[in-house]
């Protein structure tokens, strides 16, 4: 019959997560009052099973904490096409909407989850429930104290491009045993149908931050700088970004697809004395792979200090 999920800070990754899931949802077992203007192409939707499919959410809560931000979300779900009453919005109600909850998604800025967590009457509001954390560099045993001990606290790792049901998400371990195996089914249903959804220990998760979390702002600086070599050399700017996001996304394709090494694709392009093997010197003498791979070290370093508080 579903379940009610709750996005606890809906912001920027709390309206990736919704547009997406709600995408995925199979319109014709929705309540009324979430079925969207506009049908689906038929083919694009991933039916979520059947109606008695508990593992699936069929009502949404946002939270956010000033009308202003209630007003832009209305706008983004209507430019969605999900009508308007779809996802009940909550000003300032944190504990209203937990208590209406099943299963709740901690969005906010790592700095604000104590103090949000510390409402009165949240502790009792989230008793018993999965609580599942996005936070950088917020660890579950942190989180774990500001909760009662009943609350399931699960991190998630996601990523904006979960909006278009592209997204990575990777999912702290759960502890193996007969009850979390509901939670752990409800996890890879959430995660499974805006993307990628993999399970990872919690030591990792600061490596995954800056990786796949950050990911789409560090991939979008080769995009852009790749569209303005085209530009540079007189390509419309439309068409260069064009070419570079297909290549890019093509290219990306056949690792996680055909299964091919991104060494033997690169091989595959550089016919010998011809322009790539030029054009990789060039990004070597610049030294582009440490940079890129030192980038991912530096984001990795900072994620770990999001959850201090001095280093806030
Ligand atoms: N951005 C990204 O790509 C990724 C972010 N993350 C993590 O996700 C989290 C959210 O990031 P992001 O979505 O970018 O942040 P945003 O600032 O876009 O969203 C935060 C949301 O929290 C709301 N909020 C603030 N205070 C409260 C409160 N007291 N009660 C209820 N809601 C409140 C804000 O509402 P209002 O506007 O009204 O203040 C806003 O909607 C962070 O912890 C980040 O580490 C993880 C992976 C990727
Ligand atoms: O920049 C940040 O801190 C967040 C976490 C991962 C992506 N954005």
């Amino acid at each position: 019959m579903g379940y009610t999920l709750c996005v606890l800070g809906c912001g920027n990754m709390g309206i990736s997560i919704f547009s997406g899931v709600i995408d995925s949802l199979d319109v014709s077992r929705l309540p009324n009052n979430l079925k969207k203007w506009e049908s689906h192409t038929p083919g694009t939707m991933t039916p979520t099973g059947s109606p008695s499919d508990n593992t699936a959410p069929s009502r949404f809560l946002a939270c956010v904490r000033r009308e202003v931000s209630a007003g832009k979300l209305k706008g983004v779900f209507a430019s969605m096409g999900v009508l308007a009453q779809s996802i009940e919005i909550f000003v300032s109600q944190n504990v209203q909407a937990v208590q209406q909850s099943d299963v709740v998604l901690l969005c906010c800025k790592p700095q604000l989850a104590h103090s949000i967590l510390s409402e009165s009457g949240m502790k009792e509001a989230l008793d018993g429930k999965l609580l599942i954390s996005i936070l950088a560099g917020v660890t579950i045993s942190q989180i774990s104290g500001w909760v009662l001990p009943s609350t399931k606290v699960i991190r998630a790792m996601p990523n904006t491009p979960c909006k278009i049901r592209e997204g990575m998400t990777v999912v702290s371990t759960i502890p193996s045993s007969s009850s979390e195996e509901l939670d752990g089914a409800i996890i890879l249903k959430i995660f499974s149908s805006i993307g990628r959804c993999r399970f990872l220990d919690e030591k990792h998760f600061d490596a995954c931050t800056a990786l796949s979390g950050s990911g789409p702002a560090f991939a979008c600086i080769f995009l852009e700088a790749m569209a303005d070599g085209g530009v540079m050399m007189g390509l419309p700017r439309a068409e260069a970004l064009e070419l570079a996001s297909q290549t890019l996304q093509g290219t990306a394709r056949m690792v996680l697809q055909a299964g091919q090494h991104p060494a033997q694709i690169r091989d595959a392009v550089t016919t010998p004395g011809g322009c790539t093997i030029a054009g990789l010197l060039a990004l070597e003498d610049g030294k582009v792979r440490s940079t890129i791979a030192r980038c991912i070290q530096i984001a990795t370093e900072r994620a770990s200090e999001l959850g201090q508080p001095t280093k806030q």
